[in-house]
């Protein structure tokens, strides 16, 4: 470990994101009943122009009207290019109520981006005496988002969470491509005229994870287009899941319970990690710092990888 301590990231489940547009306020109840561990009401890409007004009336009356539990609450106001972000910041923060724990900030380029919005969001939090400061996540989806990803990560105490919009992110970078996360038909190798088909989000998601471990950032995957192929989206998550990413986005109700499995740690991976502590509590004991757990090795590195994932499930057991 370097002398500079890798920060622990917000302590809060964060295993599905679901989606809603901010002009469809007919589902809003259903996505509180959700088991999503976190709501993202959207005042962006899927609402329309002419609907944004209302949008924002709709999710600001949202916001303190309905029971949304114990989930974290994001607003996903639009972006920095447009005309209408910085009315959803000041109408969120002015009229909603406390209920709002987050903003989503899409399309980040820099780490100025985050400052712009951390300045406006500020002054309306002391002008309106709002005791609760309001959380970011960001979605990188963009050639200059991933170009700047780290000083993104670093940019604000107020960023929690970090997402990969695949969409966004592979028009960006020119992507010869329509779908929406997940395998892409063209992306393969070809070796003794078998197809192997790679994975063109993997490094993009590799730099997001490194980039919030950094900073105590939560990364997050984000969203899987066809929601009518479960095993893509569950392929999808696991890979994720296994690169350290820690929840995906639900762009249909469908998906949150695919989510949930993925990204809580089975009590298979529970056990064997307990055992794997244990068997090093007794190598330590010996005075060794290495031993052999079923076959294979373990040592002191080997806590740290089996840590992981006890206090992950411990952390979501006790929320
Ligand atoms: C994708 C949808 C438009 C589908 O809606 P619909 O046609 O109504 O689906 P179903 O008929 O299958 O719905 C079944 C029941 O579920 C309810 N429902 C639908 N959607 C939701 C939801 N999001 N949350 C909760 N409940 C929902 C329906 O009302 C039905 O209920 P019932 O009648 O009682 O059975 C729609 O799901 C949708 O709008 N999804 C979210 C879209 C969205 O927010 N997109 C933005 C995020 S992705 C993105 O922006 C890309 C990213 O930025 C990037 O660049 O990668
Ligand atoms: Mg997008």
């Amino acid at each position: 470990m370097s002398f500079r301590i890798q920060p622990t990231p917000p302590a809060r489940p964060n295993r599905c994101q679901l989606f809603g547009p901010g002009s469809r306020p007919a589902i809003f109840d259903k996505m509180a009943g959700s088991a999503a561990d976190v709501i993202n009401l959207d005042l962006e890409d899927s609402v329309a122009p002419s609907d944004k007004d209302s949008a924002r009336a709709n999710i600001i009356q949202a916001i303190g009207d309905i029971d949304w539990g114990k989930k974290t609450l994001s607003v996903r106001i639009n972006g920095l290019d447009t005309p209408y972000w910085y009315r959803d910041v000041v109408d969120l923060l002015e009229k909603a109520s406390d209920r709002i724990d987050q903003i989503m900030i899409p399309k980040v380029g820099c780490a100025a981006d985050i400052y712009a919005v951390d300045a406006l969001v500020t002054a309306v939090e002391r002008a309106r005496g709002r005791t609760r400061p309001i959380k970011f996540e960001v979605i990188i989806e963009s050639a200059a988002g991933i170009a700047h990803v780290e000083e993104i990560a670093a940019a604000s105490p107020r960023l929690e969470a970090m997402s990969l919009g695949a969409a966004d992110f592979a028009a960006s970078m020119g992507m010869s491509t329509t779908g929406i996360g997940g395998t892409q038909e063209n992306y393969y190798m070809l070796h003794d005229g078998a197809k192997h088909w790679s994975d063109p989000w993997h490094w993009a998601q590799a730099a997001i994870v490194a980039a919030c471990r950094t900073h105590g950032v939560l990364p997050v995957d984000g969203p899987f287009g066809d929601f009518s192929d479960d095993e893509g989206f569950r392929a999808q998550a696991l890979r994720s899941a296994t690169l350290g990413m820690v929840g995906k986005w639900a762009i249909h109700p469908k998906q949150v319970a695919l989510a949930n499995d993925v990204f809580t740690p089975s009590e298979t991976a529970v056990a064997e990690a307990r055992e794997i502590l244990a068997a090093m509590e007794d190598a330590k004991a010996k005075g060794e710092g290495a031993t052999v757990y079923k076959g294979r090795l373990v040592d002191i590195a080997s806590i740290k990888q089996a840590e992981v994932i006890v206090k992950q499930a411990e952390m979501i057991a006790g929320y």
